[in-house]
């Protein structure tokens, strides 16, 4: 077996030195992860003041349900766990419905509870 330590304890140079390329590789994506959800934010604060606005209910399950299958098949074609990629979606989103709660309440117009709430897509049984 190799080993990628020396007798010293110190990492290999050459491990060290792949090592470093790896992580700066990753600090680029963490950085673009932070902006782009910077940028969703945005977009979802927009959303929620014009649903306040309109008196429409935060969530919108039905485009949440559209939005979690569109993206278990983007992860399974990238090679993703589209496990992960739902909790990590629906974990996004719970925390846009409570910017939504919240710009709501702040509005002076919140929402009744789930149930009483009429389908966004214009429809009533
Ligand atoms: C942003 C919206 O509000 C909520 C948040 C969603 C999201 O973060 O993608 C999706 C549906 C809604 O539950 C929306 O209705 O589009």
């Amino acid at each position: 077996m190799t080993t990628s330590n020396t007798a010293s304890g110190d990492v290999d140079p050459a491990v060290g030195e792949e090592l470093a390329r790896l992580r700066d590789s990753i600090d680029n994506i963490d950085a673009a992860v932070v902006h782009m959800l910077a940028e969703r934010f945005k977009a979802t604060q927009q959303v929620g003041h014009l649903k306040a606005e309109h008196r429409l209910p935060p969530a919108d399950p039905a485009r949440e349900a559209r939005q979690i299958a569109r993206l278990r098949s983007l992860a399974e074609s990238a090679k993703l766990d589209p496990a992960f990629a739902e909790k990590f979606l629906n974990f996004i989103i719970a925390e846009v419905i409570r910017h939504h709660e919240s710009i709501a309440e702040d509005t002076g117009n919140s929402t009744p509870p789930a149930a009483d709430r009429p389908p966004l897509d214009g429809t009533r049984e």
